[in-house]
């Protein structure tokens, strides 16, 4: 858990303007690329921004996204492919931002847990070939800008993210919302707690769990990790929706007759055991928005519109998994899998983090058009130093 101070936070972010220092005469428009390399895809967000008359936060006019798959640890053994996933998409931002502002617009790289989870020299050779491509490129290359950031930093910028593009951290605003970020391979949460009389100033509390994202938790559910790539293996499970489920070119999955919620959720609860929980930190009136495999896996439930998101009550998220994993809908589910997902989502919420049923959470893509992604964040970031490191 890491700590940090609100209040240096969002004094930091007020001071992004002077810390551009633009030419007086020069266009009030700027742009930067961030690439975020996730465990199971590839994206680029090209930002387009214009400075405020005021000392205060630029405003995002626009956001370019586009996505690849697989991410870039799928060529752990073959980095130049990696190398040409950076280029494609690389000509998005080409399209994106006039070519007279290429040599004044950084170009930045963040790893996730797909590089988190690779073996050190197999992510370096990765990140080297992502520096090659940048370094060719006409953009600005500043120092480091290809790394993999750590989880609590992901979960921060996430924060700062929503915040920023939600209204919450304008000088003016007293509440924020907390975010839930769950990814292939990691999982965050991070928000303000409760403000405890004898604290002098409010700290935000973000947690990231790695190997708790969604396709790292459907492997370590079936006790799979080490079966991968060591010949055919079998396994059953009772949150397994179909006769077959194939999780992996060489692990397959079979149910054992029936599924069921019961057995299901004390399959989940391997996993989620062990996560630390802060019940007594969260506030009933804290709102949480929740994006990635959260959005994703309600969309794919129907609770939620897949353009517009909406609000849930962890409870029917819980009523849903009971209808899939006990075939109480009238429709087969759509991944033999969403028996499980959405139980280790009920559990990871329940039992991992100590939310009550009756926990309100935003399922959110895109808040104005802009993706729900510390992407964002980690831009501001950028631009001046939010001493979150
Ligand atoms: N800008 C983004 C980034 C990720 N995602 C979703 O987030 C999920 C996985 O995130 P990820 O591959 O970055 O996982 P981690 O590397 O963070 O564990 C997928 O469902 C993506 O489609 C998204 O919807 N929009």
């Amino acid at each position: 858990q890491v700590k940090t101070s609100l209040l240096d936070l969002t004094n930091s972010i007020g001071s992004i303007l002077p810390a551009l220092s633009r030419p007086a005469n020069h266009s009030r428009i700027f742009y930067a690329v961030m690439f975020d390399a996730g465990s199971t895809g590839t994206r680029i967000h090209v930002y387009t921004f214009i400075n405020s008359d005021s000392a205060g936060l630029p405003v995002l006019d626009n956001e370019m996204f586009h996505s690849i798959k697989p991410g870039l640890s799928a060529y752990a053994d073959s980095p130049e492919m990696a190398g040409h996933t950076v280029r494609m998409l690389l000509k998005v931002a080409k399209k994106t931002v006039p070519r007279l502002e290429w040599k004044r617009t950084p170009v930045i790289l963040r790893a996730t847990a797909g590089l988190r989870l690779l073996s050190p020299d197999k992510a370096q050779a990765l990140l080297q070939q992502v520096q090659h491509v940048f370094d060719e490129s006409p953009f600005l290359v500043p120092d480091d800008s290809v790394s993999i950031m750590n989880g609590t930093n992901e979960g921060i910028l996430a924060w700062i993210s929503v915040n920023f593009l939600t209204g919450h951290l304008k000088a003016q605003t007293q509440t924020t919302v907390g975010i839930l970020d769950l990814g292939g391979g990691s999982t965050q949460i991070t928000f303000l707690p409760k403000l405890r009389v004898s604290c002098v100033f409010r700290s935000l509390s973000s947690c990231s769990y790695l190997g708790h994202g969604l396709m790292a938790a459907r492997l370590a559910t079936l006790g799979a990790l080490g079966a991968e790539g060591t010949g055919e293996s079998h396994i059953n499970s009772y949150c397994c929706s179909y006769k077959r489920c194939i999780i992996h070119t060489t692990v397959s999955v079979s149910s054992p007759g029936y599924a069921g919620y019961k057995l299901c959720y004390q399959e989940v609860l391997k996993v989620v055991k062990g996560i630390i929980h802060q019940p007594y930190q969260l506030q009933d009136s804290n709102v949480f928005y929740a994006f990635s495999y959260y959005f994703d896996r309600a969309v794919d439930a129907g609770l939620i519109d897949g353009v517009q998101g909406g609000k849930l009550e962890v409870r029917d998220i819980k009523k849903r998994a009971k209808e899939v994993c006990n075939k109480m809908t009238k429709y087969p589910p759509i991944s033999s899998f969403l028996c499980m997902d959405l139980t280790y989502i009920t559990c990871l919420l329940k039992d991992g983090f100590g939310f009550k049923e009756s926990t309100v959470l935003q399922l959110t893509k895109k808040v104005n058009n802009v993706e729900s992604s510390w992407a964002l964040g980690a831009t501001l970031d950028h631009f001046h130093n939010l001493k979150i490191h």
